[in-house]
């Protein structure tokens, strides 16, 4: 039976450390500030905007929610975006995604100061982060990342398998995996003997958004399985339940180790943009970022 990775332990404890580095800027009057913009009513979005507020405060940063109504104009949002850029008590920006229809997510993201950007979504970021520079490094991956690492160490010469290719998780997890000497193939939709592909992995991260797809007889035994996935399935008793983009019943028995869905990746995710948040004010505030913090440099 696999090791199960715990997420949801490993980000209140990356949380904590968090909290201690906040404190010391604090005794140099810095309070890093995270602004949350959610558009919108989308019950999900709701729910990790809110956590976020909450986990922002526990570890001892400002907090400033923006609940905007689904019928906010680009150009309102886009002015809320520019006053925050020039705000010095802002440190981080965030828009929730997905936006309503009428709003263009690029040119919103393109609108973020890339140095507050702590989604690490702004394009100078992506350049940066694929370059092998100090971009912000996009929060899903750098949990899935922090995830591996700590339970594999190096992760040199490794076989990695990467479902999925969004811009948010993906591609990005890709290019990490990259710079740690993995062997990456990214698959997707069109991938040709998708399975066999994922049977030669030793590192197996699935981010499809497609509830249950990975089997446990796709998997190679002992490998290690990230499962990115968020499913929501409505029950006959009418209740929902989460599930991942892998079968985790028949995975479990034969991976060597498997993230669960919930309490794997996701409590990451916001662990993250909570670490991207310091480290943007550790940066804007000329400090050095303390080697405990992965950076790509
Ligand atoms: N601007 C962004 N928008 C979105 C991102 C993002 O990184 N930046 N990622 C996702 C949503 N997301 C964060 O915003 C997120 C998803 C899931 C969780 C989480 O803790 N999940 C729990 C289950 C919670 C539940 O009951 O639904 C778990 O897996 O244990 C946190 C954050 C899309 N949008």
């Amino acid at each position: 039976m696999a090791q199960l990775i715990d997420g949801k332990a490993f980000a209140a404890s990356l949380r904590n450390d968090i909290a201690e580095e906040v404190a010391k800027l604090h005794q140099q009057g810095i309070t890093p500030g995270l602004a949350v913009i959610l558009v919108g009513e989308d019950p999900a979005s709701q729910v990790y905007v809110r956590n976020k507020g909450k986990q922002t405060i526990e570890v001892g940063m400002s907090s400033f929610v923006h609940k905007l109504p689904e019928s906010t104009s680009q150009t309102d949002l886009l002015a809320l975006i520019n006053k925050l850029n020039n705000d010095n008590s802002v440190q981080g920006i965030l828009v929730q995604i997905p936006l309503p229809d009428h709003i263009d997510a690029d040119t919103v993201i393109n609108a973020i100061d890339p140095r507050k950007d702590v989604d690490g979504f702004h394009p100078v970021n992506v350049g940066r982060f694929s370059t092998g520079g100090n971009g912000t490094i996009p929060c899903t991956p750098l949990g899935c990342l922090m995830l591996l690492k700590d339970q594999l160490g190096d992760l040199s010469g490794a076989r990695a398998l990467v479902l999925g290719r969004s811009n948010i998780v993906g591609k990005p997890m890709s290019t990490l995996l990259l710079n740690e000497n993995c062997t990456v193939t990214t698959a997707h939709s069109r991938t040709k003997d998708l399975q066999e592909e994922c049977r030669r992995a030793d590192i197996l991260i699935v981010a499809v958004g497609r509830p249950e797809m990975v089997k446990g007889s796709w998997i190679k035994p002992g490998a290690t399985v990230i499962d990115v996935g968020i499913n929501r399935i409505e029950q006959d008793s009418g209740k929902a339940r989460l599930v991942g983009d892998v079968q985790f019943s028949s995975a479990a028995e034969v991976a060597g180790a498997i993230t669960p869905v919930p309490g794997g990746v996701g409590p990451m995710t916001i662990a993250c943009l909570l670490l991207n948040t310091l480290t943007a004010a550790l940066r804007q505030n000329d400090l050095p970022i303390p080697t405990w913090i992965p950076t790509q440099n």
